[in-house]
């Protein structure tokens, strides 16, 4: 285990910093060469990011400054990477080929579960009850693998409003009812609450053991058998894995039960073929350093407020939430590690929404809006329908997009295309100035061969690494997040308030003290 912690000073006062930023500035894209990275068995194209020799060597100085070969060297072997948490972020641990004996000990309880229900073709219905980490990785990995039915109904259940609980158990028969709940702390208050109505459900139904039909996974196993949970329905992860990375873990049980544990397997199988790379690509052909240098130029240097994420592929819609959360939570924070600010803007805010819907909603935006966004396409080569028309579309509109936001269209040509359809000259200028589109708009494109649990498990794990390295580059703890934190405290003490449990705090500002009053008294009416 490696000890020493990593340099505490501001990026932006680093002499490294400066050489790397007027190294960005002056590297433009350039759209006649090729940059392709292949990494566990998926093609990363950065040719839409700006280069040249000085950002190269500025970035490996930037690197070496950063400390970052020992940093990775931590994380990966389980150092503590979480300084303000005082722990490990050891995922990668999770889906080691040959890992450790309590996660193997547990990863044999989770398939034997698994293979037991199958063959009794137990649990129709899953209730999957988690929020954040303990959601996300799984609604994606089941809608990525379950996107045409599966046998057993998945029905996920994360918000605490009443009417998710409320959708979630409807219609389903209680006595083939699993319900799964998924929360590393056991004290979210989302996870509580709806587990407590599904309990309740099951209860009210009469059958004959409910807690029998709750199975948890937590790092607190001692807090999830005092709410109830029998022991041999208790799957452990530990403090050492972070809530978003949770995926990895037993929270992956609703993952196996929905589209099996070869799927869980497989997925495991391609992110440690990522982690492998990461771990030994040179820098110049790391696909997680190289997505992260240029989120950092786009982000620091160029300005860009915004990541969009582009998945052309149906299949991949929730890998937007997936990623805003995995991008957002780790990296929106503004001090580094020495608590100093950082002294650049940090992680973009992260959005988007599957091709071709995206461009029928925002892509006029990212086209010609005045701020425009980095778009991160990504696309399988090989469809599993049996529709080659519908995916030559899809994959000629993935291209087409992106190429219009690198090569742009000048006036020149606009005005062009404008009098070839016959319009009068005037007419002509006038609406070829609508028509001008700058270009020049960064982006990757992230080619997977086929969606399977491998590329889909090592484009996941692409991702973290990348945000991973601009955490080392910016200086901040990804692993934390204090402000959500802050969030959770004060909702408990607001809703103290509206059930009447305690006084209104006078230090609530005007507007807030307002709507307390008044929900409140619309809660007791
Ligand atoms: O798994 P838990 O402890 O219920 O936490 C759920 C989520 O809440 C957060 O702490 C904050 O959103 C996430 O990091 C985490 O994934």
């Amino acid at each position: 285990m490696i000890s020493k912690q990593p340099t505490a000073d501001s990026l932006s006062d680093l002499p490294e910093w400066a050489a790397f930023e007027s190294a960005a500035k002056n590297s433009p894209i350039h759209v006649h060469s090729l940059r392709l990275i292949q990494a566990a068995g998926i093609d990363l194209d950065i040719s839409g990011q700006g280069s040249s020799p000085a950002l190269v060597e500025a970035t490996e100085a930037l690197l070496a400054a950063r400390q970052f070969n020992e940093q990775r060297e931590r994380m990966l072997s389980g150092g503590m990477a979480n300084a303000t948490e005082e722990r490990a972020a050891w995922h990668t641990a999770l889906r080691a080929p040959a890992p450790i004996d309590e996660v193997a000990a547990e990863r044999q309880r989770l398939n034997d579960f698994v293979r037991l229900a199958d063959s009794e073709r137990r649990w129709r219905n899953i209730v999957h009850i988690g929020i954040g980490g303990s959601d996300w990785g799984v609604r994606l990995a089941v809608s990525a693998f379950g996107y045409a039915g599966t046998w057993r109904q998945v029905h996920f259940v994360a918000n605490i409003d009443g009417h998710a609980i409320q959708g979630g158990l409807a219609g389903l028969d209680p006595h083939d009812t699993l319900i799964v709940l998924a929360s590393k702390s056991f004290t979210t208050a989302e996870t509580l609450q709806n587990g407590q109505r599904a309990l309740e459900w099951l209860q009210a139904s009469g059958v004959e053991n409910p807690y029998e039909q709750v199975v948890a996974i937590t790092a607190r196993p001692d807090v999830a058998k005092a709410w109830g949970v029998p022991d041999a329905h208790i799957f452990k992860l530990w403090d050492w894995v972070g809530g978003r990375f949770s995926l990895w873990s037993a929270v992956s049980l609703t993952t196996a039960l929905a589209v099996s544990s070869d799927v869980v397997a497989g997925m495991q199988a391609g992110a440690a073929a990522m982690d492998a790379h990461f771990a030994q690509a040179p820098i110049a052909q790391n696909a997680p350093i190289q997505m992260a240098i240029a989120g950092i130029v786009n982000r620091s240097v160029l300005g860009y407020g915004s990541l969009n994420i582009a998945p052309y592929d149906f299949r991949l819609a929730n890998l937007v939430p997936y990623i805003q959360q995995l991008e957002m939570e780790s990296l929106g924070k503004s001090v580094n590690l020495a608590g100093d600010p950082v002294g650049v803007p940090t992680g973009p805010a992260v959005w988007g929404m599957p091709g071709t819907d995206a461009q029928h909603t925002f892509f006029q935006w990212l086209h010609q809006g005045s701020d425009g966004a980095p778009v991160d396409f990504i696309v399988c080569e090989q469809a599993d329908h049996g529709w080659p028309g519908h995916h030559q579309s899809l994959l000629a509109n993935c291209l087409a997009q992106r190429e219009a936001l690198l090569k742009g269209k000048t006036y020149e040509q606009a005005l062009k295309e404008c009098q070839e359809s016959g319009m009068p000259q005037e007419k002509a200028q006038w609406l070829a100035r609508h028509r001008v589109h700058a270009g020049g708009r960064p982006s990757n494109l992230i080619v997977l061969p086929r969606l399977s649990p491998y590329t889909l498990g090592a484009l996941l794990a692409l991702y973290e690494h990348k945000v991973f390295v601009q955490g080392v580059v910016w200086g901040i703890n990804p692993f934390d997040q204090w402000g959500v934190e802050y969030g959770k405290v004060l909702a408990k003490g607001i809703a103290a308030e509206l059930s009447g449990q305690a006084a209104i705090d006078p230090a609530h500002d005007a507007s807030t003290a307002h709507w307390v009053k008044e929900f409140g008294a619309s809660l007791k009416a």
